[in-house]
This record gives C-alpha cells, sequence and structure tokens, in this order.
C-alpha cells in the first residue's frame, strides 16, 4: 500500500530543519566538509557545527559540537587540517571577536591557529598549507598585532559610544563599519601562529562591503596574493573596485602593486590559473552601463604590459564569485542564473564556450577536486542538498548520475505532504514573455477554488525560481491553501541583460504590467477564486506592492503584505546603497525631484485605499525602517486599514526562529482577516474625521 503523507509543511517543521552551508572539498576529493546549522525554536537560536561527509559512501561525522555558529570550513590543501571561523573557548580565554580554528579531519580538538584582536572575517589556505591568509578589519595606522590589540581595548573602553566617520561607505546591511578601521589582509602562519598584517604601512584597503573570501587569490607558488581593492578608500558611494597583488617573502610583504586598474569597470573574484600563467576575474563595463553584467575576463600575467581581455562578452548571463579553475587550466567553473534557476557552468577559455556542469534548482555553493563536483543544491521541493559528481581534469562532467552525500532532513520531510510547483510563461510588458512560478497546494484539485496569493521578489534584479526559501517559503505558502505565484518580472536576473535594463529609469512600469498580467492570466483558471486575491513582496517586492495600492483599482488584490519595502525614494538615501539609487532612477534627486517623485510610491499615496499589512526590522540599513514607518502612518492618516509589525531587533531579513514564526503568523493571520471566504464581510475602516 502507498504510504500517506499527511503532515503538511508548517512553519514549525520549517525552523526544525538543518541548513547545510557550503561545502569545502578534500584534496583528494574523498571528503566534504561544511556547516550545518540547527535552529531551536525552544532557546530562540541557532547553532552551528562542522560535518565531515564521505563522497565514496562513508557515513557522515559530526566534526565540533554545536558551538555558536562554526563557520566557513575550508579543507587544507595537504589535507592535514581543516581550518574554519568561529567564537569559541579556550584555555580559559574566550573569544570577544570569530578566530580561526584547526581542528584535524581525523578526530580531536579544534585549537585557535593563533591571535587575531581585531577579528577573521574571512580566510584563504595558502597551497602549502603552511600558512592562511585572512581578512581583518584593522586600525590602518596600527603597527602590528600587539598594537592593534591595544587599540581595540581602548576603543571598546571609552565611555563615547558616537559614531563618526567622514567616508562615503559606513554603513553595510546591519552594521556600521568598524569605525576607524579598514579591511587588511593579513597572514597567519600555522606552525607559530604568528600573525602579519600585509598591508600595513599602505594605504591599499580591500573592498569594504563584506570582504570575503573571493575577494583573495593566491598564487600556485604561495608568493602573491591578489585581491579586490578600493581605490577610492571608501571615498565614493559607487566604487569601481581594482586588483592588486601582494607579493610575498615568507609571510612578510615584499611589494604590492595595481594588477587591473580602469576608471570604466568594476572588478572582482581573482583567480590564479593552476598554471600560474593567468588571472582571472569578474569585469562589468560600468561605465557602459551601471546594470552591465559581471562578465569573465583573462590577466595575461607573463604580459609585461598587463593585457587583460573580456572571454565571455558573447554570452549573455552573469557568472558569479568565485571562480574555479579546471585543473588543466583549460576552463573556468562557477555558478550562474539561467531563467529561475542556477548552475555550476564550465566556461572553455580557449572556445569561450559555457555548458552546464551539475544542474540546478539553485546551486548556492559548490567546489572541486581531484576528478570530483560537490554541490549544494536547493529546489521549491527542499532544502539544500549535497551531491557528488565526477569530472574529468577539464572540469567537464563525467557520465555517471550525481550521487547524494547526506540525508540530514529527509527522516523530518519523508512524512511531509509537500505541494506542487510548475514553471509557466505569460505575456507580460512590451508584448515580452514573462516567467511565472506556481506552487499548489498539497492534494491541489483542478476543479476546486483557491485563493492566489502573489509573492513578489526583491532586488530588482534577482530572479528566484525553482528554489528553496527559508524566510518567504513559496511551499510553507502553499499549504496554507494558497495557489502561490513567483513572477520574474521585468529587471529579474537571468533572462538577459537586456530584460534586467528595461526597468532602469522607469521603476514600477514594467513590473506592474508583468504582474498584472499574471494575475490577468491566473484569473482566467477554473481554479483560481477571483474574489480572494492577494499581493505580497519583500524589499523591492514591498516596493512593488505599495506601487500596486497607488496604480491598480482598490478591490483587485484584497490585501497586501508589505516586507521591508521602499515607500519614497528621497527618504530612502538614508540606506547603505544610496551611490546606486541615481543610476536607477536615473537622477540625484536634487537634480530632478519629478523624476525620483515619478517613481515613488509615496508621490501617489492619494490613491492608496487597499488594507495593508507593513513589516519592518529597526536594524535595516538597507531598507530603513522609517520607509516602513512612514508607509503605515500614511495608510492610518488616510483612515486604511494597516497593521504594523516591527522588530526592534532584526534587520532587512526576520532571522530568529521565534520572530520568524511571528512573522509568518501575522502574515496569514492578514491575509485571513481580509479574505472574504474566511471572514464575514468586514465593515469599511473608520475614516479620519477630514477628508484627506
Ligand atoms: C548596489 S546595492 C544592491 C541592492 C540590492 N539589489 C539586488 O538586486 C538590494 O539590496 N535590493 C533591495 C532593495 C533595494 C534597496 C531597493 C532588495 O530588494 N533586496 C532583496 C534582494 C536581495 C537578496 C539578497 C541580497 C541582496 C538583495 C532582499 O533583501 O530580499
Amino acid at each position: 500500500m502507498a504510504k500517506t503523507s499527511s503532515t503538511p509543511l508548517t512553519v514549525d517543521l520549517l525552523w526544525q530543519l538543518q541548513r547545510i552551508g557550503a561545502p569545502s572539498l578534500s584534496a583528494d576529493g574523498a571528503q566534504v566538509v561544511c556547516s550545518v546549522t540547527q535552529p531551536s525554536m525552544q532557546d530562540n537560536r541557532t547553532a552551528s557545527s562542522l560535518w565531515l561527509l564521505s563522497t565514496l559512501g562513508g557515513e557522515p561525522r559530526q566534526l565540533t559540537q554545536c558551538g555558536d555558529k562554526d563557520g566557513q570550513p575550508r579543507f587544507s590543501p595537504t589535507g592535514e587540517w581543516i581550518a574554519f571561523v568561529a567564537k569559541r573557548e579556550q584555555n580559559g580565554v574566550k573569544d570577544e571577536t570569530p578566530q580561526l580554528y584547526l581542528i584535524p579531519p581525523d578526530g580531536g580538538e579544534a585549537r585557535r591557529a593563533g591571535v587575531v584582536p581585531t577579528g577573521v572575517d574571512a580566510f584563504k589556505w595558502f597551497p602549502d598549507g603552511q600558512r592562511l591568509a585572512l581578512i581583518s578589519w584593522v586600525w590602518p595606522e596600527g603597527r602590528g598585532m600587539k598594537d592593534q590589540a591595544a587599540r581595540l581595548k581602548a576603543f571598546k573602553e571609552r565611555k563615547e559610544t558616537a559614531y563618526i566617520t567622514d567616508a562615503a561607505v559606513y554603513r553595510h546591511w546591519d552594521d556600521n563599519l568598524p569605525m576607524g578601521r579598514v579591511p587588511h589582509v593579513l597572514v597567519l602562519e600555522v606552525a607559530t601562529g604568528k600573525v602579519t598584517d600585509v598591508l600595513e604601512g599602505t594605504d591599499y584597503e580591500l573592498q569594504r562591503r563584506e570582504p570575503g573570501a573571493a575577494d583573495l587569490s593566491i598564487s600556485p607558488d604561495g608568493q602573491r596574493i591578489a585581491f579586490v581593492h578600493d581605490p577610492a578608500r571608501g571615498q565614493h558611494p559607487a566604487p569601481r573596485m581594482a586588483l592588486a597583488e601582494i607579493e610575498l617573502k615568507g609571510s612578510a610583504r615584499k611589494a604590492v602593486r595595481d594588477l587591473v586598474k580602469h576608471a570604466d569597470w568594476d572588478f572582482n573574484a581573482p583567480s590564479y590559473s593552476p598554471d600560474s600563467l593567468s588571472l582571472a576575474f569578474l569585469a562589468s563595463h560600468q561605465a557602459k552601463k551601471h546594470t552591465m553584467p559581471q562578465q569573465l575576463a583573462v590577466l595575461d600575467l607573463a604580459d609585461k604590459r598587463a593585457r587583460w581581455e573580456v572571454i565571455s562578452a558573447e554570452w549573455d548571463r552573469e557568472p558569479q564569485a568565485p571562480l574555479l579553475w579546471s585543473e588543466d587550466a583549460s576552463a573556468l567553473l562557477f555558478v550562474a542564473e539561467e531563467q529561475g534557476r542556477s548552475h555550476v557552468w564550465r566556461f572553455d577559455v580557449a572556445h569561450r564556450e559555457p555548458s552546464v556542469v551539475a544542474q540546478g534548482g539553485t546551486i548556492h555553493g559548490f567546489d572541486t577536486a581531484a576528478a570530483c563536483l560537490v554541490t549544494l543544491t536547493d529546489r521549491a521541493a527542499h532544502p539544500g542538498r549535497l551531491h557528488a559528481q565526477g569530472v574529468d581534469d577539464r572540469g567537464v562532467r563525467l557520465g555517471q548520475e550525481a550521487e547524494r552525500i547526506e540525508t540530514f532532513n529527509d527522516k523530518l520531510l519523508a512524512n511531509v505532504a509537500l505541494g506542487s510547483t510548475e514553471e509557466h510563461w505569460v505575456t507580460g510588458a512590451k508584448g515580452e514573455k514573462v516567467q511565472v512560478w506556481l506552487h499548489f497546494p498539497p492534494g491541489f484539485d483542478r476543479k476546486k477554488k483557491y485563493p492566489l496569493l502573489h509573492t513578489i521578489h526583491g532586488g530588482p534584479h534577482t530572479g528566484p525560481g525553482d528554489c528553496w526559501h527559508w524566510r518567504w517559503n513559496y511551499l510553507v505558502f502553499a499549504a496554507q491553501g494558497y495557489v502561490t505565484a513567483n513572477v520574474n518580472y521585468h529587471g529579474s536576473s537571468g533572462f538577459g541583460h537586456a530584460f534586467l535594463d528595461s526597468i532602469t529609469h522607469q521603476w514600477g512600469a514594467l513590473e506592474l504590467q508583468d504582474m498584472e498580467a499574471a494575475t490577468d492570466w491566473l484569473l482566467k483558471k477554473p481554479w483560481i477564486d477571483r474574489q480572494r486575491v492577494f499581493a505580497t513582496g519583500g524589499s523591492y517586492g514591498g516596493y512593488m506592492v505599495a506601487w500596486m495600492n497607488a496604480h491598480v483599482k482598490p478591490g483587485r488584490y484584497k490585501a497586501y503584505i508589505c516586507h521591508a519595502g521602499c515607500f519614497d525614494w528621497v527618504g530612502m538615501f538614508a540606506d547603505d546603497a544610496y551611490g546606486w539609487h541615481a543610476q536607477e532612477l536615473g537622477a540625484w534627486y536634487w537634480n530632478d525631484m519629478a523624476k525620483a517623485h515619478s517613481q515613488s510610491p509615496h508621490a501617489f499615496a492619494a490613491s492608496m485605499q487597499t488594507p495593508t499589512l507593513v513589516i519592518h526590522g529597526a536594524k535595516d540599513y538597507r531598507v530603513p525602517d522609517a520607509q516602513g514607518l512612514a508607509y503605515y502612518n500614511t495608510l492610518k492618516a488616510k483612515g486604511v486599514d494597516a497593521k504594523l509589525v516591527w522588530f526592534p531587533d532584526e534587520n532587512h531579513w526576520i532571522l530568529k526562529p521565534r520572530n520568524s514564526a511571528l512573522w509568518y503568523q501575522e502574515f496569514f493571520d492578514w491575509l485571513k482577516r481580509h479574505d472574504p471566504a474566511a471572514t464575514p464581510k468586514r465593515t469599511a475602516a473608520k475614516k479620519p474625521a477630514s477628508k484627506r
């Protein structure tokens, strides 16, 4: 008899699932290490530990106990160690900042690799496995680690709390960047724990927005480190990055020099080829258009004139960092989006030809070594899973099927009745095809009627499709009985540059036509209840629902939910990405206020009548919470039914387990409250005394 799946996918269950981090392969390709995060609704926290998995069929082994956040594990090239970043306690000393730890893969205790007073953000192994290059935010005038430690102590003990800066880049996401400090490259020796700042005394600094491991590459001979640096040193709001190289003598700096720097271009993700002949990187021609995709580029290291060239100009897709070379240096491997999915691609350098090596769903991480490729892939139907497959030294996929190498969430999901997912296309703005992903409730019956729920993605330049979302889980929404639609409107990524760029300087217009085309198409389906249509969205998706509230005839959508939405493009100038607005909107607001207002929902507030739930986090520096509060206040002042859910301790995303559960609860309650089929007809919200 067939097994019956009866448990629905609930928020509670979603928060029991384990979240797998990016994999790192051992040099022999036999083992994978990754972090696994276990949330606890009870303790209202998440904890991560490291797991070792075999690509040859052995049992998984937990390597560290659930620390606070054991993350970014990487095998050393010699296989002796796994390095990771954590805040732990060792010999009675508790880390105040994240430090580098080393653990032998075959068991034993983790040990602190050395002391980096200002903490470790990210790192890379040197090929000899004897040193690590790491990123830390240091005082640029500091000299040596002792001095850095003293400065940190003095800073922590100061009685004043003001954040003072004269930089243009000083905030990112939910962080005030470390005051007075800049990101540098440091070298740590495994044998001695000695740490050297190899940019000390220079005015080079790494890029300031979350500098990470993909910003560094170490040459095969271990004598050079290429890195992404900001020539404007934090003084430009939309800087164009350059690449530079540190020449080393042992662990000390010999020299630093610019590698690729061009006023018109933005560069990142350097990667030395295994034969040391070239440096691959990503290049975006910003002077041509700020939306220009990152393209693959190669610098000929033997060429004294530092000649570089773009090699993927003919390919209308955008490679993402990191770039990994195939063993024979014939190709680059990377992830790129493709129409609502993302794959690992191989780009043949000589033939300039892309091909898919590992197919998504959505691939969130991969690694390759010794004829093995390991991927972390999710789909709408399941969270991240790890697979291993064979590749040859050119990075070409070998015939056999990719093999799953873990089963972390299988037991929990075994009896869950998941809904189903379908990819569709409708004719949207400009008569062009627009992708719509539909997620159906479990047991969906085409003879019945269902409410329609739009979940509008952010960006605008993202393009989610067949993916598992922890914060906006499509199948959790569908399990509540909604047909859930995710429209990859004009402006979305993964459909080519023209499509992504089509909304530039006219935000709102084409996206709305696409949303409406999708709604029109869905309303013709016999299984959609025309009276029960809702639209929700986060960030740019929140902007879209505010825009819809002003531009769509009231009554078509019964209610909106606006999470972290942009409401007013002038007020948005307080965000951490303000240098980007003029490029997208077409003008600085002080030069053309009408242009800014023509794309700003607040300028059309007079037309807003549809009930709206407004959600915002106070630590959101990407879309400051004043945006949500202004939208909520506007609706209240107009007498439009509105509710505010404001989190004092969350950022652009709601990440704490209990807050997330509350977020989903408020979300569903709001939809039910405005669902004609779920509640008796509500009387309209009372208007304020004066007509506004
Ligand atoms: C040069 S700053 C890049 C802005 C970024 N756009 C990506 O396409 C972004 O943060 N967009 C916001 C809205 C914007 C402030 C108007 C947004 O919609 N964020 C989305 C998408 C996203 C996802 C992951 C990382 C960054 C953005 C969101 O947070 O869900």
